[in-house]
């Protein structure tokens, strides 16, 4: 079975509610980028999509909101680079590593003041626990078997995950097939 992530192939272990955050590291061995959350994650949820950084292997990515205020980056900020200025979301990615440390949104929109970060960078317990998966059929469009995707849609239903689309599923899958495609990450015979 293909690896949804680290965090949920096994199960999902619960947060505690009174937990009240961490430290987060990128994957350096040295000078790791770090940053100190001082507040539990909100809305932590599986993300499928092409943006939100992924361990490596994995279909997901994990991503939960913080308030900004309660983020600061306490160690290594000079190797961090924002990886697309165009996006909503601002990741700020390790220029060595490759890891997401925190994504931020400067534009007007509804999730300004909130930081996207990912809490398996912590080696704190009691972050919140996934709450859903999100963007599930974006994992076609980079390269996924849509003929597949229903078994994945089960393996997230069978840890407690509610999975969401823009549109209905088969809709969803169907343009991200098409896209998928067009940009080559799928044959164009499929
Ligand atoms: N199908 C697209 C979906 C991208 C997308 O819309 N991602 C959502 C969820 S993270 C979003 O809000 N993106 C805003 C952004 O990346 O700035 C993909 O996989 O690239
Ligand atoms: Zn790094
Ligand atoms: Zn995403």
């Amino acid at each position: 079975m293909a690896s949804l992530h680290p965090l949920i192939d096994n199960g999902i272990t619960k947060g505690k509610p009174d937990f009240a955050g961490g430290k987060l590291r990128c994957h350096c061995k040295t000078n790791p980028v770090e940053v100190t959350v001082a507040s539990n994650v909100v809305h932590n949820h599986a993300c499928g999509c092409s943006k939100c950084w992924k361990p490596a292997g994995s279909l997901f990515s994990i991503v939960g909101v913080v308030p900004r205020d309660s983020l600061s980056v306490t160690a290594n900020p000079e190797k961090l680079t924002i990886v697309d200025e165009s996006a909503a979301i601002q990741r700020n990615a390790c220029k060595e590593c490759g890891v997401h440390l925190f994504g931020r949104i400067e534009k007007d929109h509804p999730f300004k003041g909130l930081d996207f970060i990912h809490v398996e960078l912590s080696d704190e317990k009691g972050w919140q626990e996934p709450q859903f998966a999100a963007f599930v059929s974006s994992i076609i469009e980079q390269g996924f078997d849509p003929s597949k995707i229903d078994g994945v849609r089960a393996q997230l239903n069978k840890v407690g995950l509610q999975t969401y689309d823009a549109l209905s599923p088969p809709l969803m899958d169907a343009i991200a097939t098409w896209t998928g495609k067009k940009n080559g990450a799928l044959p164009a015979n499929l």
